[in-house]
């Protein structure tokens, strides 16, 4: 008995042992090499579930910069995660030297435009005044001077076919700052709602939308903004019955999505701030519009309120108010007037339908985006691709109102797209509208550039969450967006990048991932040694990429290129350079770089 259980010990002992040197030690070893350093490929981290076979190789593939390496940043590096984002290279690429005509103004003319406002409402303001004293009402008259070194103006001059502003332009950080102190000299219904005259077709739910409470404000230095009040608690959700064309604006939305649109990059959204707005001060005395001051009344419980002058909505139930003047609200930059600036607004061709029952095209047929292709301005250019951008950026903040977006005339075809109207993203962070990714999952592109960057704040040295909420952190009405809208941004990211996985499995990544053009569309239609001028280029040495503005000496044409490039070759940047070399040398590095 007793040498039976010696025999079944030495038996478990040796199948132990067995296991411990053949199954357990060799997985601890995988594991270890798996988490180490074997492989010096960037980007090789298990940040994107999911997304083993496309990210990896694909990232491989484009840069080899050893800054993007985990190894570089650990992920609990302490530190401000903003700062190092726009530290980066990718968010450091030295812009091209501007040409003329690729500023939207030019300092005389812009001058000229606006001494011709102050005296026009020099004038208004002296006859205005006299009116009032002879009818005997008493008016609160604020000193307005104009600075032409205004942030304001300064963000006016900024203005550029490339974005908004440039990243190291001072003066947005200024401007954002001075809007939160500025005094308001006038206050006024902006022209979208004047254009309604008070009239509203209450058969049409949604259009037109002069019940949403916006104002445009006049400051002291003649900067102009457009408030919008806050309707919502940053808490509540929409309801899932609230049909989004029927869903508040946010004054928070609106915030947020400055934020993330400077930390995306695309500098594509005007400047936007939360303030306390004191609306019996700041409104209901200011303002000269008897149809606004008509819209003020005190609620039971001694607020401010004022309502929409809209039919439909004229309902106090519907007012915002004080507390009891005290009011928080979103104050966006005006662009420039459109009679300095035009702009056209073009309806989105990824529209939704503004009913109850409605349906367009796009939700029923997989080949849309072919339809689209061929369609001038889809058909060539950047257009569609800043359509995917759009998407992007309204998928991230669930915003499903963009039924048009608008761009400067001065531009043409190849300006980028303003993401003006955010208010209606940032509504529920427990579902994620894929509907309005269609235009990246049908057409199945995105821009290379784009890309890199998503999958840089997918990375947790960048987490899209944390540097937005650091940057948040920075206006005055924070927290700006409860841990649920924060979390849920990181959720959306890795679903836009498995997104462009299934794409880049289906059709390859050269059909998927176009660098900004030049590869997939441009390329062929170009003789075989057409060369390219390159006008600037940022290398990083060390990191192996660079970023190039370059002219075509065959369509004469600017395009931004993300290349890889050995550090070698940076002497070689004002060079002109062969297209064909560029992707030669662009294969070699993707060759070596895992
Ligand atoms: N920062 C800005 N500078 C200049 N114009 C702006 C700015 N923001 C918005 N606008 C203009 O005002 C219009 C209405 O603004 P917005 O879309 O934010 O309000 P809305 O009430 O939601 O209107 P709609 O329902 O038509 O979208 C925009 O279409 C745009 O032309
Ligand atoms: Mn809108």
């Amino acid at each position: 008995m007793r040498r039976d259980r010696l025999v079944i010990a030495a038996t478990l002992t040796a199948i132990f042992s067995a296991d411990l040197y053949f199954v357990l030690i060799p997985k601890l070893r995988t594991f270890r090499n798996a988490s180490g350093h074997l492989c010096s490929c960037p980007f090789n981290d298990s940040t994107l579930p999911g997304t083993q076979g496309l990210v990896q190789p694909m990232l491989a593939n484009w840069t080899s910069a050893p800054s993007l390496q985990s190894a570089t940043y650990p992920e609990e590096e302490s530190g401000s995660k903003l700062e190092r984002l726009f530290a980066h290279p990718l968010y450091n690429i030295q812009a091209p030297a501007l040409e003329a005509g690729e500023k939207l103004l030019e300092v005389g003319q812009l001058m000229d435009y606006y001494e011709k406002k102050v005296l026009r409402w020099e004038r208004h303001m002296k006859l205005y005044s006299e009116a009032a004293a002879l009818s005997n009402v008493t008016i609160t008259a604020h000193e307005a001077l104009f600075d032409p070194d205004a942030s304001w103006v300064k963000f006016h001059l900024g203005i550029t076919r490339y974005a908004l502003y440039s990243r190291e332009d001072p003066s947005v950080q200024r401007l954002v700052h001075d809007i939160t102190a500025m005094k308001v000299i006038n206050a006024d219904y902006t022209q979208d709602e004047k254009a309604l005259k008070g009239a509203c077709d209450c058969s049409e739910v949604v259009k037109p939308s002069g019940h949403h409470l916006k104002l445009s404000l006049k400051m002291h230095n003649f900067a102009k903004v457009m408030f919008k009040p806050m309707r919502q608690q940053r808490h509540e959700e929409t309801p899932e019955d609230v049909f989004y064309f029927v869903d508040f604006q946010r004054h928070n939305a609106e915030i947020a999505a400055f934020h993330l649109d400077r930390v995306l990059d695309f500098r594509r959204v005007p400047p936007v701030v939360g303030r306390l707005v004191n609306v019996t001060a700041e409104i209901l005395q200011v303002t000269q519009n008897e149809d606004l001051r008509a819209v003020f009344f005190t609620s039971p419980a001694n607020n401010t309120c004022f309502f929409a002058k809209c039919l439909y909505m004229c309902k106090t139930e519907y007012a915002v108010c004080g507390g009891p003047d005290l009011l928080e609200g979103s104050l966006s930059a005006y662009l420039p007037g459109l009679s300095i600036a035009p702009r056209v607004s073009i309806p989105n061709p990824w529209i939704r339908s503004y009913s109850f029952s409605g349906r367009e095209e796009w939700e029923g047929n997989p080949f849309y985006c072919d339809t689209i292709k061929q369609i001038h301005p889809y058909n060539t250019g950047n257009r569609l691709l800043n359509i995917i951008d759009m998407a992007i950026f309204d998928f991230l903040i669930g915003n499903m109102d963009r039924h048009h977006y608008e761009v400067f005339n001065k531009f043409g075809d190849e300006g980028f797209l303003l993401h003006l109207d955010n208010a209606r993203g940032f509504g529920k962070h427990s579902q994620d509208e894929l509907s309005i990714l269609a235009p990246l999952t049908q057409c199945c592109m995105i821009k290379r550039s784009t890309l890199v960057r998503l999958q840089l704040l997918s990375r947790p040295q960048y987490r899209l969450s944390d540097v937005l909420r650091e940057s948040l952190e920075l206006d005055p009405l924070r927290p700006i967006l409860t841990p649920p809208h924060l979390q849920a941004l990181d959720r959306r990211l890795h679903t836009v990048l498995r997104a462009v996985q299934r794409c880049v499995r289906r059709l390859g990544q050269e059909q998927v991932v176009t660098t900004d053009f030049i590869s997939s569309t441009l390329r062929p239609q170009l003789p075989q040694q057409t060369t390219a001028q390159i006008k600037a280029a940022s290398f990083h040495g060390e990191h192996e990429y660079g970023v190039m503005s370059i002219k075509n000496n065959h369509t004469r044409r600017n395009f931004v290129l993300l290349v890889t490039l050995g550090a070698s070759n940076s002497e070689n940047s004002t060079e002109p350079v062969d297209l064909s070399d560029i992707n030669e040398r662009h294969v070699a590095s993707q060759a070596k770089a895992c």
